[in-house]
């Protein structure tokens, strides 16, 4: 992105927002560079003294963009399609949707327009950098895919996926978030009924998680490889594990994730 691009997020909630926050972070661009958009627009007071553009007008936002970003809830979609379709410069515009269950060919059947779009799952730890991103296409051309690439990159890891694809990624990646959060409060729960204040037990539960993702990432090695080592014959971690899995530990996460994607294949076309 250069220093004359400007990018509209229409729908500034948790991920528009979130996403904002990296862009500047990363140093990709300034506040001022950023429209951000919602109906509500005194929830984004804040922002204004940031120095971003912040207005509930879709069309001026529109209007003033190298790259818009769909930011909305899939039931929110059709009408604000609708309200930005005579304001579009498709041969001038790249379109990124980060809404999950919708696919370019939905959005650009409700514009009626052929306008090029990328969509992108990144999840929420976008505002810091850490994203895990999924892009996929069907009619963007390469410099579009890149110039997507290439604003993901710099708040976190990207990869290309096929598009039949995203409801999967969105409920690994996207929710997946919320499933490792939960993963880590109960841990802390558990280290609070052993003894340590709850604030101890969090933060120790925060980068015990982090100890571990970083040893798949770093040593590029396999969870099992990993536990391995930890688990002494006899020992308390392995009787700990398998009373966890009694109970169901790997199986509730995989049960969760396949309902997961099932619901986010149907958000769009359910609700909408
Ligand atoms: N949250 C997450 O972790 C992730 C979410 N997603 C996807 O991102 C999208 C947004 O999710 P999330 O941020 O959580 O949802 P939010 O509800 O937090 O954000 C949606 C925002 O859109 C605004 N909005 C609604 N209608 C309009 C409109 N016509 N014009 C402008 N703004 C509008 C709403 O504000 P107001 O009511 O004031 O207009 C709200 O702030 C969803 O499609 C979701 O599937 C994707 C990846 C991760
Ligand atoms: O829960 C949801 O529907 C959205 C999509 C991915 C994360 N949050």
């Amino acid at each position: 992105m250069n220093s004359q691009q400007h990018i509209s997020i229409l729908g500034s909630g948790n991920i528009g927002l979130s996403l904002a926050k990296g862009l500047v972070k990363s140093g990709i661009c300034k506040p001022q560079q950023i429209s951000l958009t919602r109906r509500n627009v005194a929830a984004l007071a804040e922002y204004a003294t940031l120095g971003y553009h912040v207005s509930d007008n879709n069309i001026r936002a529109v209007r003033k963009a190298d790259i818009i970003v769909l930011a909305v809830l899939p039931q929110q979609l059709n009408k604000l399609l609708d309200e930005i379709r005579p304001a579009l410069k498709p041969e001038k515009q790249l379109l990124i949707s980060v809404i999950s269950g919708v696919s370019c060919g939905d959005i650009r059947q409700q514009l009626d327009l052929n306008v090029q779009i990328v969509r992108a799952m990144p999840n929420t730890a976008i505002a810091i950098g850490h994203s895990m991103t999924c892009i996929a296409t069907d009619n963007g051309t390469n410099k579009n895919i890149n110039m997507a690439k290439s604003l993901f990159d710099t708040v976190g890891v990207t990869i290309q996926i096929n598009e039949e694809l995203m409801t999967s990624a969105t409920a690994l990646c996207a929710c997946g978030i919320a499933f490792f959060l939960r993963s880590i409060r109960a841990a802390s729960q558990g280290g609070t009924e052993i003894g340590f204040h709850a604030h101890d037990a969090l933060k120790m539960a925060a980068q015990t998680a982090k100890g571990a993702a970083d040893l798949l990432l770093q040593l590029s090695s396999h969870p099992e490889q990993e536990i391995d080592k930890v688990t002494s014959p006899s020992g308390c971690t392995i009787a700990g594990l398998n009373e966890m899995e009694h109970h169901g530990f790997s199986s509730a996460m995989i049960k969760g994730i396949r309902l997961s994607a099932e619901k986010a294949g149907d958000l769009y076309k359910k609700d909408s």
